[in-house]
């Protein structure tokens, strides 16, 4: 699991740490760890545009300093790769609120101070602004920012520290200008910002560099991992048959829509579930495409209502949201959900929107939606008392409690057309088999995302090609954490 911690918390945590290290100890862990990871990418450990140099020494190092500690960061990472031979070239915001400490440092290292970043650079350093930045980017800030894109666009990697300075650490949101970077390089503990999108997006490949930092035990956000995901998988015990496994139902399709019905069968079918049930009139296309679907009403342990329905079906909604099943509520199925109906419910409840529906749902443009992401997925769930799965370029699961996670699986291919449905008939399917709406919505966009870059392979994907990678996902995601023997037995008697 990844945990992401905020910026009062972490620097709760370094106050702590500091109180008890001599000054400015944390600080050179931080240099020691930026710098060893920039040396390692220069000698071509990274995911390099330009041919590796194969080592520090000559390489070309552009600094970007801003006015705080993480501008000491950054020099002092300057001065240890001026040291091991690299020519680095200092670019201060402001040249009377650079770190001391920082700037002797580098000089001393022969580094030099320089009024624009030059031409030819290997790497830059992205020291402008971390967890101390607020807002959009003052003018001077953004200009050093577009001199990062502009060597960034010759070839320099570019490295933020912290963060890619212009993301906000606690929620991902970008306003005006930002550093795009290829590397980000964080310091004690991933900041939210950096899993969510946009901010994301700039943050390229972070890697984390242990300061020593005592955290808390539950992040503010969390991205699972495969070891996490492999064991929430339900997997058939000896025992097992198909409605102990559990049985998930399907209110989907239209005469318009047939599609969708299908597949969000087609999502439910490679979910765990043991058996898929459908109500609709898309019957004879489901049959046609997946003749082991069971027709019309009867018992099932969850239901997914919603995909392709149209409006003329709310009232089926309607007496699914007064029943006491577990209950996944997706596209035409959330308009005009009414807050009351859904705390009213006894069983658990799990939304899943894309912004345009969230926007809907919460009364704002989607735009707003888009640009804040874990803001407004929170307030939906507090709102509606359910779990909200807000679909998306990264996707938030966040539940009534305020327990958040983000998706690092996924490519924008999956923008496609019915990809939403299968990813419905999934989570409605691990809903069924006995996972909680957290689990089961975190899981099921995980194998979505995963499924989606088997089955696209940086090429278009249709959304039946990600019904059909999900077992190949599955499978990958097991192996790859070795969990074959601790994923979850369901459907054996007791379980
Ligand atoms: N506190 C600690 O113990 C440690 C901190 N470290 C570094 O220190 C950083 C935090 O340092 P600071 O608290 O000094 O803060 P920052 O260095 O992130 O930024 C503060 C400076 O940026 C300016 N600023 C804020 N918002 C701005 C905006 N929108 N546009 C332009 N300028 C803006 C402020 O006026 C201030 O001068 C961390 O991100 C990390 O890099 C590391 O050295 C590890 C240890
Ligand atoms: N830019 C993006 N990057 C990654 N995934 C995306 C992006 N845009 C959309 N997705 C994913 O694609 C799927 C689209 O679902 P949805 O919007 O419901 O489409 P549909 O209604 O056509 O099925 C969701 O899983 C969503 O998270
Ligand atoms: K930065």
């Amino acid at each position: 699991m990844r945990s992401a911690y905020g910026v009062e918390t972490v620097r709760a945590a370094e106050r702590e740490l500091m109180a008890r290290l001599p000054d400015g100890a944390l600080m050179q862990r931080a240099a020691a760890g930026l710098a060893a990871v920039c040396a390692q990418l220069l000698r071509g450990g990274g995911p390099g545009r330009r041919p590796a140099r194969r080592k520090v020494a000559g390489a070309r190092v552009g600094v970007l300093v801003g006015g705080g500690d993480n501008g000491g960061d950054a020099l002092y990472a300057g001065a240890r790769l001026a040291r091991r031979g690299a020519g680095v070239y200092a670019v201060l915001m402001d040249a009377g609120r650079a770190h001391g400490g920082g700037l002797a440092a580098l000089l001393a290292a022969g580094g030099r101070v320089v009024e624009r970043l030059p031409e030819r650079l290997d790497l830059v350093l992205d020291g402008l602004l971390g967890i101390g930045g607020r807002g959009g980017l003052r003018p001077a800030a953004a200009a050093l920012a577009a001199q990062a894109d502009t060597a960034r666009a010759a070839g320099a990697l570019v490295v933020a520290v912290d963060l890619p300075s212009g993301v906000d650490a606690d929620t991902g949101e970008v306003a005006g200008a930002v550093v795009g970077a290829d590397v980000t390089v964080t310091f004690g503990a991933y900041k939210p910002g950096l899993l969510i999108s946009p901010g994301a997006t700039y943050a390229g490949t972070v890697r984390l560099v242990d300061i020593g930092l005592a955290l808390p035990a539950r992040p503010e956000v969390s991205a699972l991992q495969d070891a996490d995901v492999a064991g929430l998988l339900p997997v058939p015990g000896a025992e097992s048959d198909k409605y102990r496994r559990g049985v998930v139902g399907v209110l989907a399709g239209s005469g318009q829509y047939p599609g969708a019905a299908v597949l969000a069968v087609a999502g439910a079918l490679r979910g765990g579930a043991g058996a898929v049930r459908y109500v609709g009139p898309a019957d004879q296309a489901v049959l046609a495409r997946f003749p082991e679907t069971l027709i019309g009403t009867g018992r099932v342990q969850a239901w997914v209502a919603g995909p392709g329905l149209g409006d003329g079906r709310l009232a089926e909604v309607e007496r699914l949201l007064a029943s006491d099943v577990p209950l996944l509520v997706d596209a035409d199925g959330l308009r005009g959900l009414s807050p009351e109906a859904l705390r009213r419910r006894t069983a658990p409840t799990l939304l899943t929107p894309h912004a345009g529906e969230a926007a809907a749902l919460l009364g704002v443009d989607r735009a707003s939606v888009e640009a804040q992401r874990l803001r407004r997925a929170r307030e939906l769930a507090e709102r509606y008392g359910a779990t909200v799965l807000l679909k998306g370029s990264t996707t938030v699961v966040c539940d009534p409690a305020g327990q958040v996670r983000v998706n690092p699986t996924g490519t924008p291919w999956l923008a496609t057309a019915g990809s939403g449905d299968v990813l419905s008939g999934l989570a409605g399917s691990l809903l069924a088999a006995g996972l909680d709406p957290l689990d089961a919505a975190s899981a099921a966009a995980y194998l979505h995302g995963r499924a989606a870059h088997h089955a696209a392979a940086d090429a278009p994907v249709t959304a039946q090609q990600v019904a059909e990678a999900l077992p190949a996902a599955w499978r990958t995601t097991s192996e790859a954490s070795g969990a074959g023997g601790r994923a979850r037995r369901v459907g054996v008697s007791g379980t």
